[in-house]
């Protein structure tokens, strides 16, 4: 069986194109071995493309750990460049996700892709959390270049406030009147990674409804910029939310274990 490897904003993810739904996707044992970076391939997700009778494809998301997980950004702009470079679409696509539908535009070396509507930010135990497809605790901090994100993130994830399912957790340091800089410990990877498309997402909005920062949002990760943009709602709610960034393909190759 073939893979492709691809990245966007160095969240990296093992692609599969699944349209004969041979891969045995409910062996989480053998998703989480292809993942591992010592005995796999390597990657923070895999992401299976498999046929949908009324989408141009459909998504199919797991983390590293092997689980099918909660929407994915990255993944999701990653498998539109995926299913535009397997020729499914020219430059606009629509497809289905864990989290329902989603569009997308190809423009140049960016992905601009809709992301799920977002019913509210609200508060958990003194924290501020949202969903944007995937859960997500935000905090600003002032020194995240020295802050332990593993640690204080997995503390999050943890605990109680967000069990059984866990949670994300971005933190977050103002860089302009319209940027900042973001590092994510993701659930699911059980570490830091690179770049969180839903992360990052959730921060713009946290950053819109808590600092005023205007629509869009610039954002910088370990792993390269991304933009949001979103339309707030009277109601506290977020609309026409948009992820744009790049995704590239990185090799392909041949599935050997
Ligand atoms: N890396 C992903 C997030 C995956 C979500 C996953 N960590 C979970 O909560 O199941 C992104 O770009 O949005």
């Amino acid at each position: 069986m073939n893979f492709f490897k691809y990245q966007g904003t160095g969240n990296d993810f093992i692609l599969i194109d699944d349209r004969d739904g041979q891969f045995p996707a409910t062996d989480q044992a053998y998703v989480e071995r292809l993942c591992h970076r010592r005995f796999g391939i390597g990657a923070d997700g895999l992401i299976l493309l498999q046929n949908d009778p009324d989408y141009d494809f459909k998504m199919v998301y797991f983390n590293a750990d092997g689980a099918e997980g909660s929407m994915c950004g990255n993944g999701g702009r990653c498998i539109v460049r995926f299913a535009h470079d397997l020729g499914l679409f020219e430059r606009e696509t629509r497809f289905l996700a864990v989290d329902g539908e989603h569009t997308a535009v190809v423009l140049g070396d960016d992905i601009s892709l809709k992301m799920t509507n977002v019913t509210g930010i609200g508060d958990r135990d003194g924290l501020t959390f949202l969903n944007t497809g995937s859960p997500h605790v935000v905090q600003f901090i002032d020194d995240l270049e020295s802050f332990d994100v593993v640690a204080e993130g997995r503390a999050i994830r943890y605990s109680s406030t967000f069990q059984p399912g866990g949670t994300n957790a971005n933190f977050a340091q103002v860089i302009d009147d319209h940027t900042v800089f973001v590092r994510t410990y993701e659930r699911g990877v059980e570490d830091e990674t690179y770049s969180c498309g839903t992360g990052v997402t959730a921060v713009a909005l946290v950053a819109h409804q808590q600092l005023t920062m205007p629509d869009p949002v610039s954002i910088q990760t370990i792993g390269g910029n991304l933009r949001v943009s979103f339309s707030p709602e009277s109601d506290g709610r977020f609309t026409a939310i948009h992820l744009i960034g790049p995704a590239k393909r990185v090799y392909e190759g041949v599935l050997t274990i």
